[in-house]
């Protein structure tokens, strides 16, 4: 068994309720949300690791745990074997900048900044000469088929083209680990098939880490190598998307993926083919 990439100690999450509120002369009190509880979790080198789960159950907040974006109240996470509490300020910014990238769903692309420039953004801050940035950042753009609109601003592309922007520009400073929160979920279904493809491609040329969040049980399938499902912020479940499907560990988990077309999950790898079909 190699290493774990990334590990999960016993985390714990709550969130503290809003100050009590004064309602007819009593004070209502609210109580802490418990977002994460007890997860324990082990992810892979090279592994599309997709969590799933019902709004609410936790998924965006063990997410960001994973680069301390949310540092768990209590347990420990470990980035190759390095507990991330113990890193300074500056190594945690040199650690999300270079070693666990991140899209979300909402692109997070600079207006003002051309796609070559927002691709080349991590790289300039990084302190990449302007001639290699915009060379690597070119290439990288070239990769997610979007050579001929360098010069674009993010406002005169389709949606699934900022997309492809968001992942081009997590990219470019070669991260090994990608962490992804719905990062499909605004498109619509054509454009997500086409970036599950692109990602699934971009996967068979190098193996990086990908943590990948969504609530969509067929694109769990599609892309995950395991799957691990959350239910009100506990792990009820992790292993292969043959396991999850063959043996469900609760009822919950046979419920949520009941009505799943799993005959096309089998079909990933050809995702990868049709992509490359001119
Ligand atoms: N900043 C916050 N303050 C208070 N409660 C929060 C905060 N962020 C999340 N929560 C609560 O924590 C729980 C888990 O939220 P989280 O966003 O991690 O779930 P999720 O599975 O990603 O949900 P969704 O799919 O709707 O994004 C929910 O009950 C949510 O309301």
């Amino acid at each position: 068994m190699p290493q774990p990439i990334i590990e999960v100690r016993e985390v714990f999450k709550s969130y503290s309720p809003p100050a009590g509120k004064r309602f007819f002369f009593r004070t209502v009190k609210k109580t802490a949300v418990n977002a994460l509880t007890n997860i324990n979790l082990q992810i892979y080198p090279g592994e599309i690791f997709v969590i799933v789960g019902l709004s609410g159950s936790g998924k965006s907040t063990l997410l960001r745990t994973l680069n301390f974006l949310i540092p768990p109240g209590k347990g420990e996470v470990l980035f190759q074997g390095q507990a991330l509490s113990a890193l300074s300020s500056a190594e945690m910014i040199a650690l999300r900048r270079q070693q666990i990238g991140m899209v979300f769903q909402s692109f997070a692309l600079f207006d003002e900044r051309t796609v070559l420039d927002n691709v080349a953004f991590g790289l300039e801050v990084a302190g990449t000469g302007r001639e290699e940035r915009h060379l690597r950042a070119k290439i990288m753009l070239e990769k997610v088929g979007l050579g001929h609109v360098v010069s674009h601003y993010p406002h005169q592309l389709s949606g699934g083209m900022q997309q492809r922007v968001g992942l081009a520009r997590a990219l470019v400073v070669n991260p090994s680990v990608l962490l992804m929160d719905e990062a499909f979920s605004a498109l619509d279904p054509i454009i997500r098939r086409e970036m599950q493809a692109l990602l699934l491609a971009l996967q068979e040329e190098h193996k990086r880490t990908l943590v990948f969040v969504t609530h969509d049980m067929e694109e769990a399938l599609r892309l995950g190598t395991r799957i691990a499902i959350m239910e009100e912020g506990k792990l009820v479940q992790v292993g292969s998307p043959e396991n999850i499907i063959n043996a469900p560990a609760t009822p919950y988990v046979r419920h949520f993926f009941s009505g799943v077309d799993t005959s096309r999950w089998q079909l990933a790898e050809t995702y990868a083919e049709v992509w490359n079909t001119p």
